[in-house]
C-alpha cells in the first residue's frame, strides 16, 4: 500500500499493521465491513486555512433561519447578524464544550455528562429556531461542509464490492445524509445511525429523536433494537474510521470481530494557532498524538484526504 508512505501517516507498530492488512485481504471481501464516524472523519476538518463546519455547526453561519430570524433580517440586520442571537449561542457552546470533548487529561466519566449537557442545549437552541425540513438541502448547498478528497473512490469502491458502510455519527443525521446525497454517493450499502430531527406535519423541527448520541456513547448502548450488526455477523473483518477517542467503541456491538484495523484522523493541525476563536484553550496536536498512537493502528495527521483508506481498500479488494 504505497499510500502508507505518505508524510501524514504515523504508525506505532508497522509490522502488526501490515499483518492486519494482509489478513483482511486473505479473509476476502465477503467478510469485510466498514464502520465510520462522519464529522471530521468522512467530512473535511479544514479547507484553505479555515475550519469546515460539522453537521451541527453548519447552522452557525446559515442564512436559512426560522421565520423569526427572517423577520429580523427584514428589519435590516441581515448583513451584520445574518442569524438570530440564539444561533450565536450555539457558537458559544462550541467554544466552551469542544475543548472539553478533546481534552486527553479528562476521564470519560467526567466528559460524558458534559457532552449530554452540550448536545441537549444545542438541540434546544435548534428547536427554538423552528428549522424547516425543506431548508436543509439549501443550508447544506450554501455551507462549506464537504467530504474529504477521494470520497468518491471510497464510497464507490465499497458499493461496487457490496461492502456495508455503517456511518455512526453524533452529528445530525438529516444534515449529514444531505451532504452525502448532494455528493451523489448515498449508495444502497450505506446505513446511518445518528441524531435525527423530528418535524411536525408542517415540516417544522419539534424535537430530536431518542436516543441522544454524543461523542462518548457511540457504542452498543444506543444501537439496541437496530439488529444491524447481528444481520452482518458473518462480516468479521472490520475497518474502523474515526477522529476522536469516542469513535473507538463504534464497533463494540459487532458479535464476532476477527480482525480490526483502526484508522484515526488526528485533526487540529495546520490551522492558525490560538487566539483562533475555536482553538482558544485547546490542547495542541503534540499533546494528543501519544494517546492516538496507542489507540489507533494508523494515525493520519493533517490529512484532508481518504487516500490512505482508499489505498488499503484497493489492496484488500483486489482479487488475489
Ligand atoms: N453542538 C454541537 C455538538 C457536537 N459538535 C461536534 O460534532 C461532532 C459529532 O459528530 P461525529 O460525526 O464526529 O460523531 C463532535 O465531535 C462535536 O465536536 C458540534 O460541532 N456542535
Amino acid at each position: 500500500v504505497p499510500e502508507l508512505e505518505k508524510a501524514t501517516v504515523r504508525i506505532r507498530q508497522p509490522e502488526r499493521v501490515r499483518g492486519i492488512i494482509r489478513t483482511l485481504r486473505e479473509q476476502g471481501v465477503a467478510k469485510l465491513q466498514v464502520v465510520s464516524d462522519f464529522d471530521m472523519t468522512l467530512s473535511r476538518f479544514g479547507c484553505n486555512g479555515r475550519r469546515c463546519p460539522t453537521s451541527h455547526n453548519i447552522f452557525h453561519s446559515s442564512h436559512v433561519v426560522s421565520e423569526d430570524g427572517k423577520k429580523k433580517s427584514v428589519k435590516g440586520d441581515v448583513d451584520s447578524v445574518p442569524f438570530p442571537s440564539a444561533m450565536l449561542q450555539l457558537k458559544d457552546l462550541l467554544h466552551y464544550y469542544y475543548p472539553i470533548e478533546i481534552d486527553p487529561n479528562r476521564t470519560l466519566e467526567e466528559k460524558r455528562p458534559l457532552m449530554v449537557e452540550w448536545w441537549t442545549r444545542a438541540h434546544e437552541l435548534l428547536v427554538q429556531q423552528k428549522i424547516r425540513k425543506g431548508d436543509i438541502a439549501q443550508l447544506v448547498r450554501e455551507s462549506e461542509a464537504m467530504l474529504r478528497d477521494g470520497f468518491k473512490e471510497f464510497f464507490d469502491q465499497l458499493h461496487k464490492n457490496n461492502v456495508p458502510l455503517f456511518i455512526f455519527s453524533a452529528g445530525i443525521g438529516d444534515v449529514l445524509e444531505e451532504i452525502i446525497r448532494q455528493a451523489d454517493v448515498f449508495h444502497s450499502n450505506v446505513k446511518v445511525v445518528s441524531n435525527y430531527m423530528d418535524f411536525n406535519d408542517d415540516g417544522v423541527l419539534m424535537h430530536f429523536k431518542e436516543p441522544l448520541i454524543h461523542t462518548y456513547n457511540k457504542n452498543n448502548t444506543v444501537l439496541q433494537g437496530t439488529q444491524y450488526f447481528q444481520q452482518l455477523s458473518s462480516r468479521t473483518s472490520i475497518i474502523l474510521l474515526g477522529d476522536s477517542m469516542g469513535d473507538l467503541t463504534m464497533a463494540d456491538g459487532i458479535p464476532k470481530v476477527e480482525n480490526i484495523l483502526k484508522i484515526g484522523f488526528l485533526n487540529d493541525k495546520g490551522l492558525p494557532p490560538p487566539p483562533h476563536p475555536v482553538l482558544t484553550g485547546l490542547l495542541q496536536v503534540d499533546e494528543r498524538r501519544g494517546k492516538y498512537l496507542e489507540a489507533y493502528d494508523i494515525v493520519l495527521e493533517s490529512d484532508e484526504t481518504l487516500d490512505v483508506v482508499n489505498g488499503i481498500l484497493r489492496y484488500i479488494l483486489t482479487e488475489t
